[in-house]
């Protein structure tokens, strides 16, 4: 069985976070451990507090899970504040921790603000050099680049180019809030750019697809699959969730990560 580590928070609509990784891992068929960064209270319109964990506990949490459980991939989502990013780079560090996906959630799609200025600078230079893959949206791309953002595939692969210096492998800017008929996101592996492209599902349901679409690169990546191979997985995975999933609270709503299991191989019912 390989195991997949998720460093995240908790969102208690169930939609994103910890909540959507462990659900995209458990139905990719890999296991999860889950180490809680933040609690959100959170549903499908707003997020109405935010509680960062202390930051003994979330060590704790880290070397409870290091010390027994050997992870095959690490994937980091929100980590709200620049010490416990200083504490997460430490232990995967302490741990030689080798596959990481990073991705880096900085503002929810309802508008509130997820990591500090100080935590933003801390993730630019010490996570990144770190992160196996990096996988922002075209927004969070702009903030790590210090510049306002265009959403076009010739400033994404610009970004994605620039992005690639601060030190992760693989950069994917995802274009989900691109304009268009087509949900296309711009890869960059240092020498060679190449598009994921899928229809874009005129649809309210996309609460946690940055999540989901992390969370199958780090499940695609703990079963074996090389990189291009994981990356095309999860972009199909999170297209067929977002394409059935269920009418849930009454604003943007979760996807369905169990969808694919529900559809023939071309993920269609
Ligand atoms: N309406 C859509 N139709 C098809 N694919 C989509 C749609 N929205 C997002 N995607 C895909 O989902 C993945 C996540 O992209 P997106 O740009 O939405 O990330 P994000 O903004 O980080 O997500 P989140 O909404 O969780 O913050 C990408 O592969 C993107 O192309
Ligand atoms: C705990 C947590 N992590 C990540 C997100 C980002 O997801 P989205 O952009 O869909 O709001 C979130 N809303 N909450």
């Amino acid at each position: 069985m390989q195991k997949v580590l998720t460093i995240a928070g908790s969102d208690s609509g169930g939609g994103a976070g910890i909540q959507a990784d462990i659900k995209t891992c458990q139905a990719l068929g890999v296991y999860s451990a889950s180490v809680i960064t933040a609690l959100t209270a959170q549903n499908t319109r707003e997020i109405t507090a935010v509680a960062p964990v202390e930051r003994a506990m979330i060590r704790a949490q880290l070397d409870a899970v290091f010390n027994d459980i050997h992870i095959d991939v690490v994937k980091t989502g929100m980590l709200a504040n620049k010490g416990t990013i200083q504490l997460v780079v430490n232990r995967l560090r302490a741990y030689e921790v080798e596959n990481l996906v990073v991705d880096p959630v900085i503002t929810s799609t309802s508008g509130t603000v997820l990591l500090t200025e100080e935590g933003l600078d801390c993730l630019r230079t010490e996570l990144l050099p770190l992160a196996s893959v990096l996988t922002p949206n075209i927004d969070e791309a702009a903030l790590l680049l210090g510049e306002s953002p265009t959403f076009d595939i010739k400033w994404m692969k610009q970004a994605a180019k620039r992005l690639q210096r601060f030190g992760p492998q693989i950069v994917v800017v995802k274009g989900g809030h691109l304009e268009g008929s087509e949900a296309v996101d711009v890869v960059y592996d240092g020498t060679t750019f190449t598009m994921l492209q899928s229809s874009r599902i005129h649809t309210s349901s996309t609460h946690g697809t940055g999540c989901t679409f992390a969370a199958a690169v780090a499940a695609s990546l703990a079963k074996g699959m090389v990189y291009k191979e994981a990356l095309q997985t999860a972009k199909t995975f999170t297209h067929t969730a977002i394409a059935h999933a269920f009418p849930i609270g009454t604003g943007k709503g979760p996807l369905n990560h169990y969808a694919h299991m529900q559809t023939d191989n071309k993920g269609v019912r």
